[in-house]
């Protein structure tokens, strides 16, 4: 029997793997818990329910930091115990898979490489792929043969904006806009207008909320602490205030996009103009998004339908298709 083989997207919120075993991909927050500045505590979604709520002997933190390894020790723990939790204690060696963003610098890229080797997880091959070459492929884009493919890839922490062409990357900028920023944005306006704090968690699902809540004509009913009493208080949060907080983020977005489309070398700006923009990543889900993305620049905009998973998804094309191989590349062949 073939080897089992992993895909790993290490995202700054979430991690993704996909399994060969079972064909699946989990999703778990990319969070770690340590007690006492040394004893792992807990990790991925049970760390994230104890966030903002820990006492503070127990420290709870991201390992990864705008889309990049900060802390490559908490992070080779959490990768160990995932990939451990999957195997399900069958330790054959594995192939690892491993997408990287591509407007980072080669120490960067190569701390993810490092990072399978020194989780200890027993890898057979390590195999790096770029992120948007896997998006393209989990979005169902012949990635291999289409010319001028504009992938836009809203996460946590991060935008990825790319540029593919026959199986790589001509143009990419990572931008430090994501769905962290839009939780901030309606954090600040919920403060600004209502003199009301609320939490990251409570931001985070007006966020989610929002698309339902226009719809539906309601406001989004929160709990924070009054500024001026010091009190826990309900309020209702109109979604047209929320939605006039996240315009700024948008805008840099869609800027960014620009910029890139004016780089493009005007044979691929052809094509993406017969293609459009393929948006994805967890935060492009976001209310109007994807309209205004669309009228920023006159473009057609394909909405993932998968979002969370489209570069896992695309791994788990490369692992089991022998055809896409050629798009995943040995560390070894990059400069140290
Ligand atoms: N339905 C939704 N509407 C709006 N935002 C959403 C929705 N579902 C998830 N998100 C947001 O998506 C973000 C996580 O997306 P994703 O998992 O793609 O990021 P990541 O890969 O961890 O981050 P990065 O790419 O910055 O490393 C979070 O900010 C989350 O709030």
């Amino acid at each position: 029997m073939a080897n089992n083989a992993f895909g790993i997207d290490l995202g700054t919120n979430n991690i993704k793997i996909y399994n060969r075993n079972d064909d699946n991909i989990m999703i778990e927050k990319n969070m770690i818990a340590i007690e006492n500045k040394n004893t792992l505590f807990a990790y991925g979604n049970s760390a994230f329910e104890m966030y903002e709520k820990a006492p503070s002997n127990i420290h709870i933190s991201y390992p990864l930091s705008n889309g990049v390894i900060a802390d490559i020790k908490n992070m080779e723990t959490l990768v160990k115990y995932f990939i451990g939790d999957l195997q399900k204690g069958n330790t054959k060696p594995s192939d690892f898979f491993i997408a990287v963003p591509t407007d980072v610098t080669e120490v960067e890229k190569r701390a993810f490489y490092d990072l399978v080797k020194g989780a200890n997880v027993k890898a057979k091959k390590i195999m790096v792929v770029e992120k948007a070459v896997a998006d393209g492929l989990g979005l169902d884009i012949d990635v291999k043969n289409s010319q001028g493919v504009l992938v836009v890839n809203v996460g946590y922490e991060t935008t990825e904006i790319s540029i593919l062409s026959l199986g790589g990357i001509v143009l990419s900028r990572l931008i430090k806009v994501g769905g962290m920023k839009f939780d901030d944005a309606i954090r600040a306006a919920v403060r600004r207008e209502f003199s009301l704090i609320i939490g990251g968690k409570t931001a985070e699902n007006v966020k989610i909320a929002l698309k339902e809540l226009e719809e539906e004509g309601k406001g989004a009913i929160v709990y924070g602490r009054d500024i001026v009493t010091g009190l826990p208080v309900e309020r209702e949060i109109p979604t047209k205030m929320v939605d006039e907080s996240l315009e700024e983020h948008f805008n840099t977005i869609i800027d960014n996009v620009k910029v890139i489309l004016e780089r493009t070398p005007p044979e691929l700006a052809a094509d993406i103009y017969r293609h459009g923009i393929y948006l994805t990543g967890g935060a492009s889900q976001v209310n109007h998004l994807a309209e205004r993305l669309a009228t920023g620049t006159g473009l057609h905009v394909n909405v993932a339908e998968n979002p969370l998973t489209s570069v896992a998804m695309g791994l788990a094309k490369i692992i089991k298709d022998d055809n896409y191989k050629s798009v995943a590349y040995a560390i070894e062949g990059m400069s140290k």
